[in-house]
């Protein structure tokens, strides 16, 4: 899916909405836990219930991962499942890969040609071999870690080289190079507030895939204000505070009403740019 797709699925939803599969056996409703594959059969009520009110979904591999082979078989089948269902969804795998190039590239190559997803996250860290073989795949996104949601961003990319410039700058500006706003998306935390008015400034036309709102208490109103372009440029995602705001038999409906609050914000605040 290209950057004007991506636009287009905004303008039709008046939603940029992601919703992040971030699925644990032991959050579920207890009633999934008979099913042969509990986690699929939760993901797939969850993705029925808001496919028409998001433009995306972000599956986390750590919750996958955490259950050996069933856990990579059910992530496998949900991917799927959105591919043959609802084909318009932009697909994240919320990995955080990156490594040497020939170990990056067996990382691609499970997500690019193994699972056909359309875009990875990948941690800037190891510099650019370790980014690139992510970029070979025509049509797929890096979505590169620039300024994450959590406490511990203060640790490394809020401090300041002897020029003045923060690391996540350094990271916003040098990886440019690598591609551009038609292949690469940030990550920015729905936490960092005004940071994303100094951000706009490195990459206005960039989108962002934004965590951080729900659960961890960021701010959509903020995130929009200074964080918005004139395409939206902004993939807001939430997890917890969609998957799990019920646990009886009821809980795709709950989470429906969940997506749909924020999508009517989001419709909201499009106006601004439609
Ligand atoms: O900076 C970051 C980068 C990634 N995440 C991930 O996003 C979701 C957020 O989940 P919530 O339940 O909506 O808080 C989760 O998968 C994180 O690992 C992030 O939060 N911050």
């Amino acid at each position: 899916m290209d950057k004007q797709q991506l636009f287009e699925n905004i303008k039709r939803k008046k939603s940029f909405l992601c919703v992040g599969l971030d699925t644990d056996i032991k959050k579920i409703p207890e009633h999934l836990l008979k099913e042969e594959e509990p986690i699929f059969a939760f993901n797939k009520a969850i993705i029925d219930a808001t496919a028409d009110l998001c433009i995306a979904y972000k599956p986390n591999l750590a919750f996958y991962e955490s259950m050996g082979v069933k856990g990579w078989i059910a992530f496998e089948k949900t991917v799927q499942y959105i591919k043959k269902n609802y084909p318009d969804q932009f697909i994240i795998a919320d990995a955080k890969r990156g490594d040497i190039g020939n170990t990056s590239a067996m990382y691609a190559r499970t997500f690019f040609e193994e699972l056909n997803i359309d875009s990875v996250t990948v941690a800037p860290y190891m510099g650019e071999d370790s980014v690139t073989p992510f970029l070979t795949y025509e049509g797929k996104w890096v979505i590169l870690l620039a300024l994450t949601s959590n406490k511990g961003s203060h640790d490394f990319q809020l401090t300041e080289d002897v020029n003045g410039e923060r690391l996540f700058e350094k990271v916003l500006r040098k990886s440019q190079e690598w591609a551009s706003e038609d292949r690469m998306m940030y990550v920015v935390g729905a936490t960092q507030g005004r940071a994303f008015e100094d951000i706009r400034k490195i990459v206005p036309n960039h989108f962002l895939l934004v965590p951080g709102v729900g659960a961890q208490g960021g701010s959509l109103d903020e995130v929009c204000k200074y964080g918005m372009n004139s395409t939206c440029g902004l993939i807001v995602n939430s997890s917890r505070g969609i998957i799990y705001v019920d646990k009886t038999e009821k809980f795709a409906e709950a989470a429906r009403k969940a997506a749909q609050e924020v999508q009517a914000q989001m419709a909201e605040q499009l106006k601004a740019i439609l």
